[in-house]
C-alpha cells in the first residue's frame, strides 16, 4: 500500500467553470471538482454521479509556468474578474497504444501570491528529479525513413524540449558515421545529460557505437578483447523514432511516436539494455541491442539497401524476393545456454516495465553466480557447457530483445528480454517454402512461431557461428573439442545453397550489415541505458493516471510540521 505523503499545499481553484480542490504531495498533484461547486452546476438538484478526479504524477509533469493570455482567454469574465491570475500545469497524459502526450491543465487564482507560490511548490518539487536530462547532444539523420527526421525534431520535439527547459546542441548528420565518429572523437560529453538519435535502427547503431567505443576508449578497455568486460556508458540514449522499422524505439516503448519519445526523455526515465558484441577471431565487428540475423533478414537487408530510394516499402519488397529465393546456408553454430536464468524463450513471461526477470538477473547474488558460471566454462575450456549444432538454416536469428515493431507486434521472440544479459538464439534449419511461410506468418499475429518442428530457440549468453565453407581455411584457429564435434565429414567443395550462387550469407547487426559471416557473440549485460521504461502494461497505464484517496482526505485537517498549506475558497 501506498504510504500516505504530508500534503504539501491545497487549494480552491477555477479550472474552466469549476471550482476544483487542488492538492499536492511529493508524488501527485490531483485536482476534484468541489461538492459546491457540482451542486451550484446541477442547479442544486441531486447528482447521481461522484466527483470525477484526476491527477498528474509529479514526476510526469513536464512543466509549470503563468498561465498566458492564449490559455485564458476564452474564459467567462465572472470567473476572470474573481481569479484573475494563472499557471498551467503540463503533464503526461496517456492516450491509446502506449501513447504518451503532454496535457495542459490551467488553474486560475484569487491572487497573484498563491498563483506565484503554487509554480514555485510544484518547481522546487520537479528540481528533485535529479534523473532529468538539462542539456542533450541531438543527432538528426535527415536521410532515415521518408526523410522526415528535421522536420519531426523541428516540429514535435524541440517545442517540447524548450517548454521542459532542456538545451539541446542539434547536429544534422552529414554523411552515414558522421554522429558515430563525432562521438568517439570530438563532442565534449561532459557537457551533456545524454544523447538523443532521431532516424532508424541505422542511426541508434551509430550513436551505441560512438558511446560506447568512447567509454571503454576513456577507461583503457580494449574492445577488439572477446572476453573484455566492457563498462557501462555512463549517458543515457533518447530516439526518436524517424527510420522505417523502428524497433528498438517500438520494442522498448511500445509505439513509434516522437511525441512519446520526447516525452520519455524529458521525464528522464531509464531503461538498462544488454548488448550483443560480434567479434571476428580477435577483430571487432559491431554491437548490436536488438536483432542479429543471418540468412533470410541477412539476405532482406543486403538487398533492401540497393532499393533505398524507395524508403521503408524497400523491405516488403526485398522482404518478398528473399521468401521466393528461399535459400538456406550450411554452418555450424555453438551456444552458451544461460543456465540459471529464470525465464525462457517460451514462457510467455513478457518483458514489461519493471519487469522482474531482467531485476532478478541485477541482483547482486545472481550477478555474482553468473561470473562464477562463465569462469568454470571457460576453466573448462572451450566445450565447457557448450552446445555445438551443424546444420542447414534458412535463418538464424539471435534476439536480444523482443524486436517487436509494427509488421511484428510481439516480434521474433516475443518472450525475450531487454535487460537479462541473455539473448534468444532461434534457429529455423531447412524447410518448405510453405513451412517458412507459416514460420513468418506467425510473427504476425499471437501463434507461437517457435511450435515447429524445424526451428529451435535458445536463451544463451555466448554463440558462435560458422559457415561450412570457411571451416577449411580456419579449422586451425578451433578447437580441438570443436573440431570434433563440429566437422565430420570434411568436405572438398564449397557448398552453394543460395539461389545466387552464394555459399554464405551475411548478418543483419541492427539493420546494419556485417561483412564477416563467421562471427562469436557475446552478450554484455546492460551496458548501456535509454531515456525509456519499459512498455507499460495496461494496468500500470491506468494507475499512474489515478491518484491516492489520501490527496484528498480533509483538504483542510492539521498538516505534517513541514509541509505547506493554503486553503482558499
Ligand atoms: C507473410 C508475412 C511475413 C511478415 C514477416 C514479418 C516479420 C518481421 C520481423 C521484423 C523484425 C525486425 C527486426 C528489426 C530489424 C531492424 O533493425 C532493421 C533495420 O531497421 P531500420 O534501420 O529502422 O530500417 N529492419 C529490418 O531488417 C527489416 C526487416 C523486414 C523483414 C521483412
Ligand atoms: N547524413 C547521412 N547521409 C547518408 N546516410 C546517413 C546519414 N546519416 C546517417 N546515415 C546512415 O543512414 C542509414 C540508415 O539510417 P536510419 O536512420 O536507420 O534509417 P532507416 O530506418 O530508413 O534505415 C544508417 O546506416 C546511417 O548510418
Ligand atoms: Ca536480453
Amino acid at each position: 500500500m501506498e504510504k500516505e505523503q504530508p500534503r504539501l499545499l491545497c487549494s480552491r481553484l477555477f479550472l474552466k467553470n469549476r471550482l476544483v480542490e487542488v492538492a499536492l504531495n511529493r508524488s501527485v498533484l490531483a485536482w476534484k471538482e468541489t461538492e459546491k461547486s457540482r451542486r451550484r452546476r446541477s442547479g442544486f438538484s441531486s447528482l447521481s454521479d461522484t466527483a470525477h478526479s484526476q491527477a498528474a504524477q509529479v514526476y510526469e509533469i513536464v512543466a509549470v509556468h503563468e498561465a498566458e493570455d492564449n490559455d485564458t482567454k476564452r474564459k467567462d469574465k465572472r470567473v476572470t474578474g474573481l481569479y484573475p491570475h494563472a499557471f498551467t500545469v503540463a503533464y503526461v497524459k496517456r492516450t491509446a497504444q502506449h501513447q504518451w502526450r503532454c496535457s495542459d491543465v490551467t488553474f486560475r487564482c484569487a491572487s497573484q501570491t498563491l498563483c506565484e507560490q503554487w509554480i514555485q511548490v510544484i518547481n522546487e518539487q520537479l528540481s528533485l528529479l535529479t534523473n532529468r536530462p538539462k542539456s542533450l547532444l541531438v543527432y538528426i539523420n535527415p536521410y532515415g525513413g521518408k526523410r522526415r527526421g528535421k522536420h519531426i525534431y523541428e516540429q514535435k520535439v524541440a517545442p517540447l524540449f524548450r517548454r521542459a527547459c532542456i538545451s539541446a546542441d542539434v547536429i544534422v548528420t552529414e554523411r552515414a558515421n558522421h554522429a558515430r565518429d563525432h562521438l568517439k572523437t570530438e563532442a565534449n560529453l561532459d557537457k551533456y545529460d545524454g544523447v538523443v538519435c532521431v532516424g532508424g535502427d541505422g542511426m541508434f547503431s551509430e550513436v551505441l557505437h560512438g558511446l560506447v567505443t568512447r567509454t571503454q576508449a576513456d577507461r583503457g578497455v580494449d574492445q577488439s578483447d572477446p572476453d573484455a568486460e566492457l563498462v557501462p556508458c555512463d549517458l543515457r540514449i533518447g530516439i526518436i523514432p524517424a527510420g522505417s522499422t523502428d524497433c528498438i524505439c517500438f520494442a522498448t516503448v511500445g509505439t513509434i511516436d516522437p511525441v512519446t519519445s520526447a516525452l520519455h526523455v524529458i521525464v528522464g526515465d531509464s531503461q538498462p539494455m544488454d548488448v550483443c558484441s560480434a567479434h571476428h577471431n580477435d577483430t571487432f565487428l559491431k554491437y548490436s541491442v536488438s536483432l542479429l540475423g543471418y540468412g533470410f533478414y541477412g539476405d532482406v537487408l543486403t538487398d533492401s539497401e540497393r532499393k533505398r530510394w524507395l524508403g521503408p516499402a524497400r523491405y516488403d519488397l526485398s522482404g518478398a524476393k528473399i521468401f521466393l529465393n528461399h535459400n538456406h546456408y550450411e554452418g555450424t553454430v555453438s551456444f552458451l545456454p544461460a543456465e540459471h536464468n529464470i525465464g525462457n524463450p517460451r514462457d510467455k513471461l513478457l518483458c514489461r516495465s519493471g519487469c522482474h526477470v531482467c531485476l532478478h538477473k541485477h541482483s547482486s547474488k545472481e550477478k555474482q553466480r553468473g561470473m562464477l558460471e562463465e569462469k568454470e566454462a571457460s576453466d573448462k575450456g572451450d566445450s565447457g557447457g557448450w552446445s555445438v549444432i551443424h546444420g542447414k538454416f534458412v535463418a538464424i536469428n539471435a534476439a536480444s530483445m523482443s524486436c517487436a515493431c509494427p509488421r511484428s507486434p510481439q516480434g521474433l521472440s516475443p518472450s525475450a528480454h531487454l535487460a537479462d544479459g541473455t539473448t534468444d538464439l532461434i534457429l529455423v534449419r531447412e524447410c518448405s517454402r510453405l513451412d517458412f511461410f507459416k514460420h513468418l506468418l506467425r510473427h504476425t499475429n499471437k501463434d507461437d512461431q517457435f511450435d515447429h518442428p524445424f526451428v529451435e530457440v535458445h536463451r544463451v549468453t555466448k554463440f558462435r557461428f560458422q559457415p561450412r565453407h570457411q571451416q577449411l581455411v580456419s579449422l586451425e584457429d578451433l578447437s580441438e573439442t570443436q573440431k570434433k564435434a563440429d566437422f565430420s565429414p570434411v568436405c572438398s567443395c564449397q557448398t552453394t545453397c543460395s539461389s545466387d550462387g552464394r555459399a554464405h550469407s551475411s548478418w543483419s547487426c541492427d539493420g546494419e550489415i556485417l561483412h564477416h559471416a563467421a562471427i562469436q557473440v557475446s552478450v554484455q549485460c546492460r551496458l548501456i541505458r535509454l531515456f525509456a521504461r519499459g512498455i507499460e502494461e495496461q494496468q500500470q497505464q491506468q494507475q499512474q493516471q489515478q491518484q491516492p484517496s489520501c490527496v484528498f482526505e480533509d483538504p483542510c485537517a492539521p498538516r505534517a510540521p513541514q509541509s505547506i498549506t493554503h486553503c482558499a475558497d
